[in-house]
Parts: structure tokens; C-alpha cells; sequence
């Protein structure tokens, strides 16, 4: 047994699976998950002293790669001032301003400590403000781990192949309707029947925990568009998207053609620590507590040290960074699409601006069902492949992948020279 092995063994004795959250542990593709010991730049290493260029970002936080020196060097200074107050605090107040001036859709901005938080936040200040209480979400789309947002949803659920969770009462199940991506026909027959019903849509701003579904041309514009109509308010998640495909998101990107009545972020706005933020426009907004009658709290909200990565990373992320991670991903992507062409496995590489992902089968996805129709065997026999060559990709088919501003000539190279093995073992040859 290897060290990883070992840790493994010793971790699934006292915490259950062996990770702390169940996209970790290898599930779909066998094997052992990596133990990191460290991070820096386009690298990780695991407890065996190996080093792997690494597609998985934590997720998306390190846009400008692990343990950037001068974000580091903010969470140093921010950490011996103190490492939580429970009380307000200037980098605070910075932080919502940088976001306010990223996104004009945050009009005023709330810090939690997780995405999940974030957007159960904004279902609940959505209930709050209209009285209603059903929500509308789409299949596939991921938006963390409360009740009313588990049905049908993307990432680790859909990596487990499972519909939603046990532990959800129906009658959250019953508030929670669920409508296929880019279905805009089928939301329209949800509003005529249930639309005095509806207190939200939200939407991943661009799914990409169904593996990478970018909206069609016009969908989220729609979306503000049917939602205004019925009364219902648009939440667009924006807790992968937000600060990685462009410094304002995947609304920025879209020109903030439309605007959401809520936003929410996580990820890179807490640039590795845990920070998320829920925004909006400001009269909704003042609904929260202490302001308005919709409760939100947290011992931990905007904390220091968080508020200080977020910040640094923020600061640092302008057009070069998104310029240099925008043809990373170009390259990637033609890189993955060659080497699968030249092995004879069918794909299709989509992508949502920076972000991207491969469907292990032919023609075009749109909808979850059609991400769920994929060779998942085939994308396991690709990640090993990969793995074994020290390339480390997100351990499932339904997971981005991410690249970051460290990820120089030398870090591409290997992934790119890595590409032909792992797509004759996809092949099975
Ligand atoms: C779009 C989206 N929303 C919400 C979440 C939940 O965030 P967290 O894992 O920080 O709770 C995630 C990722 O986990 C996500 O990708
Ligand atoms: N797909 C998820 C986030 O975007 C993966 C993170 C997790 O759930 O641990």
C-alpha cells in the first residue's frame, strides 16, 4: 500500500467515504483519491511525494493558481491582526465594493462562508419577498446542498447517479419544481400552470455541473424576461462562473445583457478561503435581518482571513490573467478533441468560456439527459490515464475542468503530451 492508500484506509474508519464532501473520493472512477500535502502554481502533491499538474483548481478558487505569493502574503498579514472578530470589519466593506464594481447586478452584497449558504440565502429571501413558495430549478444544475435545491441536481448527486437525497422532506421536495436545461417551452407550461406559485428560478449563470452546458443564445435573457412577467424573481448562480470566466462573471460576458434580481458567488471571490456572497438589487437586499424580516446569520460570515484572500485575488485578476486562462483552455480544448479524434472515441468537448468539459459521446448536450447518455467507463479509463502520467482532472464525467493563470508552457506540455495514452485507454485499446 502506498501512503495515499493507507490514508485512505485510515480516513473512510472516521469520516464517512473517507472525504468531506462525496466528489472526492473516486466514486465513479475506482481507485484511490490523492491525498494533497501541498499546492502551488499549476501543481499539487499527495502524500506520496508525487506532483501532478492539476485540472481541479480546488474546484475553481485558484484562478491564479495555488498559493499565489501575494495572496498568501494577505492572509499572513490578515491572520496575525486576528483570526475572527464576530464583528464588521473594513475588508469587508472593500470586498463588497470590488464585487459591486465587478457586477452591477450586486447593488449591495452579503458575505456567507459557502455557496450553498449563498444560494439557499437567496431562495429564502426570494420566498421572503414574494410571498410565494416554490422554486423552479433546472435538471443537472448544481447549487449546493440545501433542501429545496438537492432534486435532479449536478456534481457529486449526479456523479452518484442518485435523484436527490434521502433526508428531504416531501413537502420541500413538493416546492421544488424541476424543468429541463434550455427547455424554455417546458417553463413556459410551469408558469401558465403554477406561476402564481413560483417565488424563483434560479440557474446556474452557465451549468457546468452537468459537465459544461452553456445557455443557448438568449436562454438566461428569457429567463429575466418570463420571470418579470409572473412576478417570480431570477436568482442566477454564479458560484463557479463568478471572477473565472471573465471579471464579471458569466453576466460580464454576456455584456450584462440582463439583469438577475439576485447573484450569487463563491469560489474565486474567496480566492481558496471559504467565502461565498449572496448580492442583489439593494431594495430585496434590505430585506435581509437586520434591515428585514428574512433571517441570515453566520459566526463566521466574512471573515477575515477570507475576506483578505478574496480581496488579494481579486485585485490581481484583470484581463491578462482571464487573457492567459481564456487560451489555455483554447488550447486544451483542441488539444483533447484531437487526441480523442485520433483514438476513434466518440466526444464532444463544450465549453462556457474558459470552462469546459468532455462528453464521452457523440452530438451535442443540452440537457442533463443528454450529459447522463455518456460513456462514463470510458471517461474513468481517460481519467486513470491521465493520472498515471501525473495529470490530475476532476474525478468525474460531470465536473469542469479548470485551468488557472500558472498554468505555464511547461504545465501545458505535459498535459498536452499526456492527451494520446489517455485517449487510446478511453478507446479500450
Ligand atoms: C454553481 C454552484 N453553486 C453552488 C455551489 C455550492 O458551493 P459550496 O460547495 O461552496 O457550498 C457550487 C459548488 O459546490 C456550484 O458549483
Ligand atoms: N462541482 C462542485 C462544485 O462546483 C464540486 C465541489 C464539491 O462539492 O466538493
Amino acid at each position: 500500500m502506498n501512503r495515499d492508500q493507507e490514508l485512505f484506509e485510515r480516513a473512510r474508519r472516521v469520516i464517512p467515504g473517507g472525504v468531506d464532501s462525496p466528489v472526492r473520493a473516486f466514486g465513479s472512477v475506482g481507485g484511490t483519491p490523492l491525498f494533497i500535502s501541498r499546492a502551488e502554481g499549476a501543481y499539487v502533491f499527495d502524500e506520496n511525494g508525487d506532483r501532478y499538474v492539476d485540472l481541479v483548481c480546488s474546484w475553481g478558487p485558484a484562478l491564479l493558481g495555488h498559493a499565489h505569493p501575494e495572496v498568501v502574503a494577505a492572509v499572513r498579514e490578515a491572520a496575525v491582526r486576528g483570526l475572527s472578530f464576530g464583528a464588521p470589519t473594513l475588508a469587508e466593506v472593500e470586498l463588497a465594493e470590488a464585487v459591486r464594481a465587478r457586477v452591477p447586478a450586486a447593488e449591495q452584497v452579503r458575505f456567507v462562508s459557502t455557496g450553498t449558504e449563498a444560494t439557499m440565502t437567496a431562495v429564502r429571501l426570494a420566498r421572503g419577498a414574494t410571498g410565494r413558495d416554490a422554486i423552479v430549478k433546472f435538471a443537472g444544475c448544481y447549487h449546493g446542498h440545501s433542501d429545496a435545491l438537492l432534486a435532479a441536481a449536478g456534481s457529486g448527486v449526479a456523479t452518484q447517479g442518485l435523484p436527490g437525497s434521502a433526508g428531504v422532506t416531501q413537502a420541500a421536495a413538493r416546492d421544488t419544481i424541476v424543468v429541463d436545461y434550455n427547455d424554455l417551452d417546458a417553463l413556459e407550461r410551469v408558469f401558465a400552470e403554477a406561476g402564481d406559485r413560483i417565488a424563483a428560478v434560479i440557474t446556474e449563470a452557465a451549468p457546468c455541473n452537468m459537465g459544461v452546458v452553456a445557455p443557448a443564445p438568449g436562454f438566461n435573457a428569457a429567463l429575466r424576461d418570463l420571470t418579470s412577467r409572473h412576478g417570480a424573481l431570477l436568482i442566477v448562480d454564479e458560484v463557479l462562473t463568478g471572477f473565472r470566466v471573465h471579471g464579471g462573471g458569466w453576466l460580464g460576458l454576456e455584456g450584462n445583457a440582463y439583469a438577475p434580481d439576485l447573484v450569487t458567488f463563491g469560489k474565486v471571490v474567496g480566492g481558496g478561503m471559504p467565502l461565498a456572497a449572496l448580492g442583489g438589487r439593494a431594495d430585496l437586499m434590505q430585506l435581509l435581518a437586520p434591515v428585514g424580516p428574512v433571517y441570515q446569520a453566520g459566526t463566521l460570515s466574512g471573515n477575515p482571513l477570507a475576506t483578505a484572500a478574496g480581496l488579494a485575488t481579486l485585485r490581481l485578476a484583470d484581463r491578462g490573467i482571464y487573457g492567459h486562462v481564456d487560451d489555455r483552455s483554447t488550447q486544451l480544448q483542441l488539444a483533447v478533441g484531437e487526441a480523442l479524434t485520433a483514438a476513434g472515441v466518440p466526444h464532444v468537448v463544450q465549453n462556457a468560456g474558459n470552462l469546459f468539459s468532455v462528453f464521452f459521446r457523440d452530438g451535442e448536450v443540452s440537457t442533463y439527459d443528454d450529459a447522463k447518455a455518456q460513456d462514463q467507463a470510458a471517461f474513468a479509463r481517460f481519467f486513470h490515464a491521465m493520472l498515471d502520467q501525473k495529470v490530475a482532472l476532476p474525478p468525474s464525467a460531470f465536473e469542469a475542468w479548470f485551468l488557472s493563470a500558472a498554468h505555464d508552457d511547461k504545465a501545458m506540455d505535459q498535459i498536452v503530451s499526456a492527451l494520446p495514452a489517455a485517449a487510446r485507454a478511453a478507446a479500450g485499446s
